[in-house]
């Protein structure tokens, strides 16, 4: 028997029910065949693959380690978890969810202190008076080390903080912090802002695949198919079906069309007829509507698409590219 192909799924938290549904939207549906409570998981149709369900952090641990094949995960999670993390592991793709962005924040009572380089005067002038450091609570340990060396902030200390970092600063146990927010609720409840120039990292859910896996022939073919679904699922969901057919419907109209409203011909020029299917991309559908009657088309129909399988796929090229690196 063949070592399994392993995917990585957030079990719990907040990536988790998107992860499913994207899944999903690929056809690519996910079973948990011994029940709910169960961690590891099955594609139907797929029989090589298992589902490895873990938390968001262990998914980011187990890229770097080469245990999983691919995963879903918070670019967050990667970054700090993993040194080196463009060598260790690939980006292929980010999902469109979990956004949220590390910030460093502060009281919001410090009114003259904005950016980073207020910080800096700050902590300097701290250390000095205090004669110690000041201390910022986080979980970000590597991301806020990397960011204060490059805004040249040195007089500060690390408090690692497992949870609730925001309430730090009132408690007395920090004096700042670096988090991740998305609303910033969290922040204002606990009198916190973000300093001006203090977003560390933008982070959202990737597809992310491991350097160190065991990329077998099999396991390639395996990646191929499964990014084979999703890139089918991303290109459908990037355009709209155009259909319509008039006489004066031809190359330089076409030409026109993709240069206004980004419309591609995937299936060539108009035939002998003026029949025509078009992708174009959701937002100019109306435009090229209009454009397309104004020429003298009559009925113009528009409908979703929900895959599209092209001969080439972005997705498995970029795996191909990072793996031969
Ligand atoms: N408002 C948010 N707060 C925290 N994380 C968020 C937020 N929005 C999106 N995320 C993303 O979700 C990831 C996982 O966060 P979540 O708290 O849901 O996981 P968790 O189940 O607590 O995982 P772990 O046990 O590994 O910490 C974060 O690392 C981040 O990438
Ligand atoms: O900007 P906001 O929208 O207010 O969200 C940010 C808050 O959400 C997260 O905590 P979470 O709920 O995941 O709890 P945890 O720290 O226990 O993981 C994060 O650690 C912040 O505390
Ligand atoms: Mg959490």
């Amino acid at each position: 028997m063949t070592a399994p192909f392993v995917l990585a799924v957030p079990s719990k938290g907040r990536l988790q029910e998107n992860t499913e549904a994207f899944f999903t939207r690929a056809a690519l549906s996910l079973a948990k065949p011994r029940g709910a409570r169960d961690y590891r998981g099955t594609i139907a149709g797929l029989d090589n693959v298992e589902i490895a369900y873990l938390s968001a952090s262990e998914i980011a641990f187990q890229l770097a380690r080469g245990m999983v094949h691919l995963g879903v995960t918070g670019e967050d999670l990667l970054r700090e978890s993993i040194a080196d993390a463009d060598k260790r592991i690939l980006l292929i793709d980010n999902l469109g969810f979990g956004s949220a962005n590390v910030v460093v924040a502060v009281p919001q009572a410090w009114i003259d202190v904005r950016t980073m380089a207020d910080l800096d005067d700050v902590t300097t002038g701290f250390r000095a008076q205090h004669n110690r450091r000041m201390r910022v609570a986080t979980k970000y340990i590597n991301l806020t080390r990397n960011f204060f060396a490059a805004h040249g902030v040195v007089d500060y200390r690390i408090v690692e903080s497992a949870g609730a970092t925001e309430g730090a600063p009132a408690v007395g146990t920090a004096e700042m912090i670096v988090d991740i927010t998305t609303t910033g609720a969290t922040l204002a409840a606990n009198g916190l802002k973000v300093l001006d120039d203090g977003v560390i990292l933008r982070s959202q859910a990737n597809l992310v695949a491991s350097r160190d896996a065991d990329w077998s022939a099999e396991a390639r073919e395996t990646a191929r198919v499964i990014l084979d679904h999703i890139a089918a699922r991303a290109r459908a969901s990037k355009y709209r079906e155009v259909r319509t057919r008039f006489a004066g419907c031809n190359d330089a109209l076409l030409a026109e069309a993709h240069n206004r409203f980004g419309v591609v011909a995937p299936f060539g020029g108009p035939t002998s007829s003026g029949m025509i299917t078009l992708h174009c991309p959701p937002t100019q559908l109306y435009a090229l509507g209009s454009f397309l009657r104004e020429h003298g088309a009559d009925t113009v129909s528009i409908a979703s698409l929900d895959y599209v399988l092209d001969r080439e796929n972005p997705l498995f090229a970029r795996l191909e590219a990072f793996l031969r690196q």
